[in-house]
């Protein structure tokens, strides 16, 4: 963390200083470094990474995001800026900026033709994670979000050593065995030293638009309980919703209002109060 960094937030404990962490570059000065993990794929993590990134880049903080889903990128196409590619400054990879100057970086903006599928093995993406942190001219950001591949697999690992990480936010549905998966992130995140921010249920009910009522499409939610089990918060329930598809189809996820988020943004900000 660089000097004019304000210290972590508060309730936050300072971040962990693992042992092969890898160095960033004098021209990044990233202050808190905040992971995103899911058990399993398809549950709404890039989704939630890019709801968090705008609601906290909304709130006045400079914010990045390193899709760390070397293999299955989905943030540019969430923010519309999959048509661009990155270009380098200083023997530096620069950032893509979305239209609220989110500062992005993907393996999809790295490729010519986005259909293309990357075939690498695991070392590979590991060393392509560490450049996404080391060889990136971020400049000046407050909140950088990691978007993780789903599981506690090669990747999160390579991330947990290398990169500053300072909390998790775990994202999970109604309908995984969601007790087992928050366990797992749970061990991983002690084994790893870094605190567990909370969790957010994604998919959680469906709100009718003519009788307002919610229904649990998905089954009965079991997450309040299991956040009590695991000593962790549950920081948001988010509906399933429409416009929010819509909107990630359409490049235009810094559109949505999203109030169920609030707590997450006050969890990483430490804010009660958005700036
Ligand atoms: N609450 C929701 N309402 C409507 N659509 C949703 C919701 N959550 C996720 N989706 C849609 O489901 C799809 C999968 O979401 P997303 O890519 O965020 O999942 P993921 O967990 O990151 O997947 P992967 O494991 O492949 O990285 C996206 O098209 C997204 O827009």
């Amino acid at each position: 963390m660089s000097d004019t960094c304000n210290s972590a937030p508060q309730g936050m404990p300072e971040p962990p200083k693992p042992n092969f962490q890898v160095p960033s570059n004098e021209n990044s000065n990233i202050c808190h470094v905040i992971a995103i993990m899911s058990g399993k794929g398809g549950v709404g993590k890039s989704l939630m990474t890019s709801l968090l990134a705008s609601r906290v880049s909304e709130a006045g903080y400079r914010v990045g995001i390193l899709d760390a889903d070397i293999t299955g990128p989905s943030i540019p196409k969430a923010f519309g800026v999959d048509g661009q590619s990155l270009h380098s400054r200083e023997n530096l990879m620069v950032p893509a900026e979305t239209k609220s100057g989110i500062k992005i970086v993907s393996s999809n903006l790295l490729l010519d033709d986005d259909t293309e599928p990357l075939i690498w093995r695991g070392p590979m993406i590991a060393s392509v994670v560490k450049q996404f942190w080391s060889d990136v001219y971020w400049g000046d950001v407050d909140y950088l979000f990691v978007d993780m591949p789903p599981g506690t697999g090669d990747v999160p690992l390579t991330v947990f050593q290398s990169l500053p990480v300072e909390g998790i936010v775990v994202v999970t549905s109604p309908q995984e065995l969601v007790s087992m998966i928050v366990e797992k992130a749970v061990n991983m995140a002690r084994q790893m030293n870094v605190p567990i921010l909370g969790l957010v249920e994604n998919l959680s009910y469906y709100e009718c638009p003519d009788c307002g009522k919610a229904h649990s499409i998905f089954g009965e939610s079991h997450i309040d309980e299991i956040a009590k089990t695991y000593g962790v918060k549950v920081l948001a329930k988010a509906p399933i919703d429409a416009n929010i598809a819509a909107a990630v189809d359409a490049g235009k996820v810094e559109t949505l209002t999203v109030p169920w988020l609030d707590g997450a943004v006050a969890a990483v900000t430490g804010d009660k109060t958005e700036k």
